[in-house]
Formats: C-alpha cells, structure tokens, sequence
C-alpha cells in the first residue's frame, strides 16, 4: 500500500508536538525538511528539533537533508533519533562514502534527486539504499507547484526495480495532493510526502483520507 508521510515544513512550528499528533493516524513516516540556507535558499531544522521531537511520535522520521557537506551532520541526525536519512546527489561528490556512513548507524540510507537530475547519476548506489527520492519541486519552499516532467524519472526507477530486483522505496516530494498523487502512484511512486496539502488544512486527517481516496479510486 502506498505510504504518506505528511512534512512538518508547513506545521506551524509552535505546536510543533501537536502538529506532528494530528498527523499520526493515517500517516506512515513524519517527513522532516532540513535546509541550511546554502544548498537551498531556506533555513529551518537542525539535529536538536529532531532529537525533541522523537519523543512524540512513533512514527518513523524521515529525514530529508537539503544540506552542503552532509557527512558533517549525519552522526548527529542518526543520534537525534532520524530512521531514515536521505541526501542529495548533487551535494555528495562522494555519495557511497556518506551512503555507507548512514549505514554504520543502523539508519537506512536514502539518495534525493532535484527536476533536473537524471536518475543515471543515482544508477551506480540503487543497490545500496533504502529510499530514492525525486524532487517534484525544486527544493527549498512548501506549497509550490508540481512539476510533471519528472513523472518520466519514476517510471524509469519503478522499471529498475522491476528488471534488477532493487528493494527501494521511491518517494516523491514537493506539489503532492489529491490531484496530483495519482500519477504519481501510476508512475511508481511508494511514499508520498504531502506539506501544504496536509498541514495547510483546517482538518488534516480529511486532507489524508482525501489524498489516500485519490490514489484508490484512480
Ligand atoms: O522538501 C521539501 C521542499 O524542499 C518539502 O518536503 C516539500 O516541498 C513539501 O511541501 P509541499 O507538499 O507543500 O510541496
Ligand atoms: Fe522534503
């Protein structure tokens, strides 16, 4: 079944606790957006807000690192409690490396490609992790538009998978709602992070079920 993992990027980060509990039912990861001003034009959570907020769910966090220079910061996003940790191929020139230093944690590893990035340049690690994950935004902001060329790049990981046996999750994120989740689905997507589309609603677990609903009946 397809997996949703709503992205705490657009709670309102001052009941961030409640936030993440009016979420929970229904959700299957909490996507949790980490931006360091450099790779991305944006700033928000570092390894201490991981670390308060594990407490409070006992859903996997699903940490999405759209950071420079990631292997600075893995050890203390693992120690922070993350289950998950995914970094951007164009932020590691040595990916194997970082991929492997996820792993030493007991962390599954996940790798991120931006719109523009060919699911070539991921092809030589897709053996090695848990999750790929396509930016169907370019990151740095909730609440943008969706961008349907990258449609093409999930229907080209799901046929990998298909031909070598891979046993990754492919996850897409960025414009993902009721509208848009189904051709994700159809392409191949596993998991969903939805930011706006959950957390911008007055009830959020209508807004869950409306994207759930969208992929059954599609
Ligand atoms: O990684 C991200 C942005 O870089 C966010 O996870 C993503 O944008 C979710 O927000 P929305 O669903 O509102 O597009
Ligand atoms: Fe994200």
């Amino acid at each position: 079944m397809t997996k949703i993992a709503p992205s705490i990027l657009s709670a309102n980060f001052a009941t961030l606790k409640e936030d993440i509990q009016s979420v929970e039912a229904g959700s299957d990861y909490i996507h949790v957006d980490v931006m360091d001003g450099h790779f991305v034009p944006n700033i928000t959570i570092g390894p201490m807000i991981v670390e308060a907020i594990r407490p409070v769910t006992d859903r996997p966090l699903d940490v999405h690192l759209m950071i420079e220079n990631p292997e600075q910061y893995i050890d203390a996003f693992a120690e922070a409690g993350a289950d998950i940790i995914s970094v951007h191929q164009e932020a590691c020139p040595h990916l194997h490396r970082v991929i492997q230093q996820i792993q030493a944690h007991g962390v599954k590893p996940g790798v991120v490609i931006n719109p523009a990035t060919p699911v070539s340049a991921v092809e030589p690690i897709l053996q090695d992790v848990d999750l790929v994950l396509v930016m169907t935004v370019n990151p740095g902001f909730g609440g943008q538009s969706f961008i349907t060329s990258t449609l093409g790049k999930i229907e080209e990981l799901a046929q990998l998978k298909a031909d070598y046996g891979f046993d990754f999750e492919i996850e897409v994120d960025g414009g993902v709602k009721a509208e848009t989740a189904p051709d994700c689905v159809k392409a191949g997507a596993d998991v969903l992070v939805a930011g706006s589309a959950i957390f911008k609603q007055s009830d959020r677990q209508a807004a869950i079920e409306s994207i759930r609903s969208s992929i059954e009946i599609s």
